[in-house]
């Protein structure tokens, strides 16, 4: 069976300067993949050439064995891979009701003609009910997005990322900013969203990716150095050298 991602000889330069150094990475089906490295390693960029934001400077990017290299983001999103952005993005003058049905919307390829006939969409309207519960926002579905708290609006985002049914979902940065208990709440919403799917998730707090994932990457200066079970990168000399004893430092 051919992996959910793979990555072959991934290749990304900007200008003169290679970000991404020939990265080979095979995440299977249902994995929950971290990705980490340091400030600047090229973790936004990996993330970028995966969901088609950027065009590869060379080698290739298969989904469940497609080569989906250099398509742009809507159709790899169609293809079944969802990604979320470091930054929040959603609408925040819209309710939060309408930011899910949006998403449903596009991951459906609903057409913009059809929106005087949203309101009669029940079955859209239901499965966008269960995605709010599903992220425990139902009690504020019907106020503009842009009031949310700050965790509630990555718990959005997050549920966004997931409605649309992608089984691919990749997440950069889900707990950034916030705090420890809205981080344990983050990390059970993550577990229950991305069941039975495949996560890939760049994030910086070590807590959260030893917590949440099966394999994690090692990306240093554009290269992955290491690939392997939580216990066997904490335990690796090459990833403390490299990476993680410059925070044991802390
Ligand atoms: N569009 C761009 N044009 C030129 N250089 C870029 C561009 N995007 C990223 N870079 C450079 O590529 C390198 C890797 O950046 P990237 O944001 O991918 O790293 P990162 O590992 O995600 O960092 P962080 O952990 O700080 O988010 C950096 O040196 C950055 O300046």
């Amino acid at each position: 069976m051919s992996a959910a991602i793979e990555l072959r000889d991934l290749r990304k330069s900007f200008g003169p300067t290679e970000i991404i150094r020939g990265v080979d990475l095979q995440i299977e089906k249902g994995e929950r993949h971290a990705i980490i490295g340091p400030n600047g390693a090229g973790k936004s960029t990996l993330f970028h050439l995966i969901s088609g934001r950027y065009n590869l400077s060379g080698g290739a990017v298969h989904l469940h064995g497609e080569d989906i290299s250099n398509l742009p983001p809507y159709e790899i999103y169609r293809k079944g891979l969802s990604r979320s952005f470091q930054v929040t993005n959603i609408f925040p003058n819209m309710s939060v009701f309408e930011n899910v049905r949006c998403g449903l919307m596009w991951a459906k390829d609903y057409k913009y003609s059809f929106w005087h006939l949203v309101d009669r969409e029940h079955d859209l309207n239901r499965k966008t009910a269960q995605v709010i519960e599903e992220i425990g926002l139902t009690s504020r579905q019907h106020i503009p997005a842009g009031v949310l708290t700050y965790a509630e609006q990555r718990a959005l985002e997050i549920g966004i990322s997931a409605a649309g049914g992608a089984d691919v979902i990749m997440l950069d940065e889900p707990t950034a900013g916030m705090s420890h208990s809205e981080t344990d709440q983050a990390i059970e919403l993550i577990r229950k969203i991305t069941d039975g799917k495949t996560l890939v998730m760049v994030e910086h707090d070590m807590g959260v990716v030893f917590d949440v994932a099966d394999r994690i990457s090692v990306l240093v200066y554009g290269e992955i150095i290491a690939c392997d079970t939580p216990e066997n990168i904490r335990n690796s000399k090459a990833v403390q050298e490299a990476y993680l004893g410059a925070e044991a430092e802390d």
